[in-house]
This record gives C-alpha cells, structure tokens and sequence, in this order.
C-alpha cells in the first residue's frame, strides 16, 4: 500500500496558506498513487497559542469540510493530522481521521499536552483513544508528545492496531528522541509506526525528519530537513511474520504488571 507522508512547512498563524498548501499537496500524493495520505500536527495554525481565539477552527467545521471533500473526491484515506479547534470556549488540538468513502472515522484530541510548548495553558487535553479501520488497516494515532508514553500507544496496540499513526511538530533539538522512541514503540509493538513532522524555521525550528518504520524496527523512510511529500510502499502483513517470529502479544503476563506501581 502506498503511504503519502506529508512532511509539510507550516506558516506561523497562516491558517489561508496553510489550507492551500495541505490541498495542494494533499491533491498531489493522491495522483502520485498515495492510498493514506498523513499530515503533521496543528497544521493549520502552528504554535501560535496565543492567537488561538482568532484562528482555532470551530468544532472542526473548516477542517472536516476539507477533509471530506478531499477523501471522497480522490477516493483516499485522510490520517488529517492535526488542527487547532475550538468547542465551547476551549481549545484543542484535534486529529481527524476520514476513509476514501469520505466518512469521518475517528476524531481524537491530544490526550498528553506538553508543557516544555505551553501547551497546557492554552489547551484543554482530550479523553478519548484513537483507534479506526481504513478498509481493511486496523490503526490508531496519536500526536507527538503521545509518543513518550509507551502505555498509551501499546494500549492501541492491545486493542488491535496494526499501523500507529503520529503526527507532530517535533522540534530540532530533541530529534535524536524522536527517532529513538518511533523506533521503540515501532519494536515494542511489533507494529508499522508511520510519523510525519513538520517544517518551518521562523520563529519556529522544525526540521521534519519524519519515518516510516517496519514491525521489525527496520526504518524505511526518513524525511529530508525540509518540505517533502513521500510516496511509501508498506506491505502490512509483515505484522503478521513479526508477531509469529517472537510472540510478544503471547508472552506478556500482564498480571504481573499491575498493581507493582499505584497507578499501572
Ligand atoms: N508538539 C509536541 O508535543 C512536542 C513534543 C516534544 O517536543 C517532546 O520532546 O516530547
């Protein structure tokens, strides 16, 4: 199945250009031949938190319209990464997920907000999991910070994923993590993760270097440091080979794990 890996350069508060730029790049992976197509996290405004009265979208309204409109005229699945929203005087940080039917599958708001970005001033964390079909992909996803909580992806694991999707605005300086921990949850999981970041220099540094890693920890694609869309061939039943291999899923004694710390 071929992946579009959207590893786009996101304007400052520019939700218009933003908008222009994901269609066009997201009308280009699709006559590229792009099956699912992945974007990065806030793509439509950045990090301007500050601004988020003015520029988060309205329960989505914006951002969903777009989505569906793209996923059913192009007949490809939509991981949409994800948006700034607003519902009822509160902002998220919203991924929308949508099949090549053009139907929303799954809606999910960052569950982890990260405080190094001041996320939590300005952001009200979700409650909910990730977990979707796309035809026959069983998938979840999860947005940046998400990602250095292995329980919470494994718990997406346990409930059936094969493919963990990330969307992110992974900054510069801690990129050597961000390749560490995809790998990781990537082996732990014996699952496909499939991470797209984003680009932009002023005032913000995000190099991309996004990555579609194998169940094996084999990584297949590392973005460049700038705007790229990449056109991926994964083959998800090497899940299947991985699980068989060494039985993680069977081994586990999960009895053993709670109850050791408090809140396990
Ligand atoms: N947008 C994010 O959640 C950034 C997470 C991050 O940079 C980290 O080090 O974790």
């Amino acid at each position: 199945m071929k992946i579009g890996c959207i590893q786009m350069n996101v304007g400052f508060g520019k939700v218009e250009e933003n908008f222009e730029r994901a269609e066009n790049l997201i009308r280009e992976a699709a006559s590229k031949g792009s099956e699912i197509v992945v974007l990065p996290e806030m793509w439509n405004t950045g990090y301007a938190l500050e601004k988020l009265s003015e520029l988060a979208d309205r329960h989505g309204e914006r951002t969903k319209a777009f989505l569906q409109k793209l996923s059913s005229e192009l007949n490809i699945h939509i991981v949409g990464g994800s948006v700034a929203t607003e519902r009822d005087g509160k902002f998220y940080n919203t991924m929308y997920v949508y099949n090549r039917e053009g139907e929303l599958v799954s809606e999910y708001s960052k569950v982890h907000l990260f405080r190094l970005m001041d996320e939590e001033k300005y952001l009200e964390a979700g409650d909910s999991m990730n977990r979707f079909a796309l035809g026959e992909i069983e998938a979840g996803g999860v947005i940046c910070y998400d990602i250095r909580f292995p329980e919470w992806l494994r718990a997406h694991a346990l409930a059936g994923a094969n493919v963990l999707f990330v969307s992110a605005q992974w900054p510069t300086p801690r990129i050597d993590h961000w390749k560490t921990l995809l790998q990781a949850r990537a082996i732990e999981n014996q699952c496909f993760v499939i991470a797209v970041n984003r680009i932009s220099r002023n005032p913000d540094n995000f190099n991309g270097q996004s990555m579609v890693i194998e169940p094996w920890g084999e990584v297949l694609w590392v973005g460049a440091e700038d705007e790229e869309l990449a056109i991926i061939d994964v083959d998800f039943s090497k899940v299947e080979e991985v699980r068989s291999r060494i039985p993680v899923y069977d081994d586990r004694r999960p009895s053993l794990y709670t109850g050791v710390v408090e809140d396990v």
